[in-house]
């Protein structure tokens, strides 16, 4: 099973993802994590020297062969992966998807102390700017997300009611 994990900056994919691959014992792979790795820099560093759109092609690419390599995974992907370049019908085709859809007022509980190392939210002056952002983000993401198969919303949204939210989909789809 190809398990994929989406939503916006701070929806939890990396640590969800790490305690549900556990749980169901199949490989986790962070696709922020395999371009960094790729690339030998960081996301921010890619996003300021060759600009967005440079970013978007490697992430397409680069999920369409994790894809390919691993028919069991867990992948977290990256907030804005299923939003370029067709993503979202290649993971729908490939896999189980999941949105974790967290309310904006605890994403930016969560991303408060950590937007500076995230470059579509850095360098915004406060809080409220950063919510605003969030917004916005979320308005022209909803309808890429919301074509998941499955949501999952806090508070519910532990790993084992994931994982029992999964087998239930996977014995009745
Ligand atoms: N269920 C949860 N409850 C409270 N905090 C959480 C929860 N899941 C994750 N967090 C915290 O929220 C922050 C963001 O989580 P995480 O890095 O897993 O999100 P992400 O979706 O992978 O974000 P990104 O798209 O930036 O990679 C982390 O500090 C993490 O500890
Ligand atoms: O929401 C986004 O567009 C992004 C989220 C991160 O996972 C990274 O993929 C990058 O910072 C872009
Ligand atoms: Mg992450």
């Amino acid at each position: 099973m190809r398990l994929f994990l989406i939503g916006m900056p701070g929806a939890g994919k990396t640590t969800l993802g790490r305690a549900l691959a556990l749980r169901g014992g199949l490989p986790f792979l962070d696709l922020d994590e395999e371009i960094v790795r790729q690339e030998q820099r960081s996301v921010a560093e890619i996003f300021s020297a060759e600009g967005e759109a440079y970013f978007r092609a490697v992430e397409a690419r680069l999920v369409r062969q994790l894809i390919e390599q691993h028919p069991q995974l867990v992948l977290a992907t990256g907030g804005g992966a299923p939003c370029f370049h067709d993503t979202m019908d290649a993971l729908l085709a490939s896999g189980v998807t999941v949105w974790l859809d967290v309310p904006v007022p605890e994403l930016v509980a969560r991303l408060h102390r950590a937007a500076a190392a995230r470059p579509l939210l850095a360098a915004l002056p406060d809080e409220q700017a950063l919510k605003q952002r969030l917004t916005e983000t979320i308005a022209a993401r909803r309808g890429f997300y919301s074509r998941a198969a499955l949501r999952c919303a806090p508070p519910a949204c532990t790993p084992d009611a994931l994982w029992a939210l999964v087998q239930h989909y996977q014995a009745t789809a």
